[in-house]
């Protein structure tokens, strides 16, 4: 086996599992939130169908509104949802609601704070222009007009233009189905009786969390003690579920417990990689099983968790089609803190983010890196990134920071 590949070629490797997006399906627009568009949106109709008043007052001609203190006839009304079925002759004007449909003839709407009213006459306060307070038809989007773009994960502000565009239902991406298998004879499930040499497996919960909030669907296979018995019938359940990737967890290093990968071997799998230059994260695992994409996270849960994020959310992006999987997650900062030269590794550590005094990104490492540590984790805002080999680092220098909340993780 080669040494630790660049953080960069993993993802490479990682991501030409994907092959191809996944197939797509089509749902009513009730269940289309965060789900990935597989086709480009197209409007059904123009918006608005018709020009239409954008206040409540009168249609009128605005050469008839052009003297001051100018007296209209009201010779009928319009609001939303009914039109004025005559035209607003010369002299004349037509009460209007906000929404309604312009009466023909009218080409301005004087707001009805500005006039006084007689009886059926109008006495305007002020002229009228073209156009004013009129809401031209098509100024939203025309029928036929491309709206979004395949690949856009779909938020609460694009499900209501689907709706408005008269989209009943939408062709979205299949949501990737992720299995996750914890392994070790040290873990419990919350809540479970602890044995004395025990602790309660969390990994899981990060990565599920991190599935969801990718827009998967997270398949729990439970926890598997280190055996080649138990992981066999794990991975065997882990097939039976049919996924298209399967996360393990643990057991990705060299201790003699370490038997995730020899169990997924003899199951058939072809390793892509094992171990890449990064701290924390140094022991993960890509292969093939069939059709299956596997990605074996290291055990530690600050491991567990910056893998998922680097390699996992990328590899759902390509899976759901969405543009540029692989972009750099990673946004400018400086650092708050002196920091030393790094090792061959990139190194993740995760820090606190803050603003400066003139609004700048501060990124300030946390007092413990230790990648078992969860309330670490928890707390902190995001990760500092350091290249392999870099230099030693001044407090206000520039560095990359990976900001969780920005991930969505
Ligand atoms: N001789 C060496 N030892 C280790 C190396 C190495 O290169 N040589 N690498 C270290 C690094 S780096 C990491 S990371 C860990 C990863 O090891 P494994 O993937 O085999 O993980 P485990 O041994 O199973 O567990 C490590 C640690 O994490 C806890 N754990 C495991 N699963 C969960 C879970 N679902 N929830 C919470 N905590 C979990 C586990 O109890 C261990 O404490 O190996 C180093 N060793
Ligand atoms: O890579 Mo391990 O992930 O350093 O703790």
């Amino acid at each position: 086996m080669s040494g630790p590949i660049p953080v960069e070629e993993a993802l490479r490797r990682v991501l030409a599992s994907a092959e191809a997006p996944l197939g797509e399906e089509r749902v009513p627009l009730e269940e289309a939130f965060g789900r990935v568009l597989a086709r480009d949106l197209v409007a059904l109709r123009t918006q608005p169908p018709f020009a239409n008043s954008a206040m409540d007052g009168y249609a009128v001609r605005a050469v008839d509104a052009a003297a001051p203190a100018a007296t209209l006839r009201v010779v009928g009304e319009a609001a939303a949802g009914r039109a004025f079925a005559g035209r607003v002759g010369a002299g004349e004007a037509v009460r209007i609601f906000t929404g309604a449909p312009a009466p023909a003839g009218a080409d301005a709407i004087v707001v009805q704070e500005e006039v006084r009213r007689d009886g059926d006459r109008v006495t305007l306060g002020r002229p009228a222009r073209i156009g004013d307070n009129l809401r031209t038809e098509g100024l939203d989007f025309r029928e036929g007009e491309r709206l979004l773009g395949a690949g856009r994960r779909l938020g609460p502000r694009d499900i209501a233009l689907a709706a408005a565009a008269n989209h009943a239902a939408l062709f979205v991406r299949r949501c990737a189905r992720v299995a996750i298998l914890a392994t070790g004879d040290e873990l419990v499930a919350p809540g479970e009786p602890l044995g004395p040499s025990q602790i309660v497996a969390s990994n899981n919960f990060t990565v599920a969390g991190i599935v969801e909030a990718c827009g998967g669907v997270p398949i729990d296979l439970g926890i598997a003690r280190d055996s080649m018995a138990a992981l066999d019938e794990a991975i065997r359940a882990a097939l039976a579920a049919k996924p298209d990737v399967l996360v393990t967890l643990g057991g990705a290093s060299v201790g003699d417990h370490d038997l995730v990968q020899k169990a997924l071997a003899a199951a058939g799998m072809e390793l892509g990689f094992w171990k890449i230059a990064m701290r924390p994260g140094k022991p993960l695992m890509h292969g093939r099983l069939g059709d299956l994409r596997v990605l074996g996270l290291p055990g530690n849960p600050t491991s567990s968790t910056v893998c998922a994020v680097l390699f996992l959310r990328p590899l759902m992006r390509a899976l759901h089609g969405e543009p540029d999987p692989g972009a750099d997650p990673t946004r400018p900062a400086r650092l708050a803190v002196d920091l030393k030269a790094n090792g061959p590794r990139q190194d993740y550590q995760r820090c606190a983010l803050s603003r400066d005094a003139d609004g700048r990104l501060m990124a300030t490492p946390l007092a413990l890196q230790d990648s078992s540590l969860v309330k670490v984790m928890a707390y902190a805002d995001g990760l500092i990134v350091r290249p392999p080999d870099a230099a030693p680092a001044k407090a206000g220098d520039a560095c990359r920071v990976l900001a969780f909340d920005e991930l969505g993780v």
